[in-house]
């Protein structure tokens, strides 16, 4: 691959995503930008039916918007109770426009009265990094942890509030974006495309 990658765009529209990224990314020899700081407003088609469909379209569709090599991100909550649900529509559960305390509310809604140990859920995050002409690498991470039955924290965004991680005692709300980078989904996913990515470019 080529030896001269020196920007990386971060496309996506979630600036919590954006804050993370950059967070992981720092201390890489490649310089990170958002969409914000590149002054683009669109907003890419997500209508494949898999979080890795989605994150290729997405990378794909900046790519050619920007001439730059791009970093989507597709993720979403899958709860087993729920029969994975709302997985890859996780952010227009309560609706197209709905904001994120509407999305944890009707998850709330769907979840009464079940007990902790039914509330078993996991994040999944899967990442494409695109050129102008195509998807050069994915990968992909999960994390496992408990939907509680009210918010608990006020860092990070989405579902964070309500999603406890047993091994650190707290949810990813009351996590700072190092530390949520550190076991969470995306931040399993960057590692594992930064190894390819530094592969890629022995
Ligand atoms: O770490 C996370 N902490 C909390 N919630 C999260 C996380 N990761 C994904 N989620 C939820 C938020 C949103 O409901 C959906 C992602 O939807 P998704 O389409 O991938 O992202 P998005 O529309 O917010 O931004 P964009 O598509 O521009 O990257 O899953
Ligand atoms: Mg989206």
């Amino acid at each position: 691959m080529r030896k001269d990658i020196k920007e990386i765009v971060v496309a996506t529209k979630n600036l919590g995503k954006v804050t993370e990224f950059k967070a992981a990314l720092s201390g890489l020899p490649y310089t990170v930008m958002s969409l914000t700081d590149l002054g683009i407003y669109p907003e890419a088609p997500e209508n494949g039916v898999t979080f890795e469909e989605n994150a290729r379209s997405k990378a794909e569709f900046y790519a050619r918007l920007t001439g730059k090599l791009c970093l989507a991100d597709d993720s979403g909550l899958e709860v087993d109770y729920l029969k994975g649900e709302p997985g890859v529509y996780s952010a227009r559960y309560a609706g197209e426009h709905a904001s994120d305390e509407d999305s944890n509310k009707k998850l709330l809604d769907n979840l009464t009265g079940i007990p902790a140990e039914k509330r078993t859920a996991r994040f999944r995050c899967v990442l494409a990094l695109a050129d102008t002409e195509k998807t050069l690498l994915t990968a992909n991470g999960t994390v496992e942890g408990i939907v509680l039955t009210e918010p608990r924290g006020n860092n990070g965004f989405g579902y964070d509030p309500l999603f406890f991680v047993p091994e650190l005692d707290k949810t990813m709300a009351e996590m700072l974006p190092v530390e949520k980078n550190g076991i969470s989904h995306r931040g399993r996913a960057i590692k594992m495309l930064v190894e390819q990515l530094a592969q890629m470019n022995e």
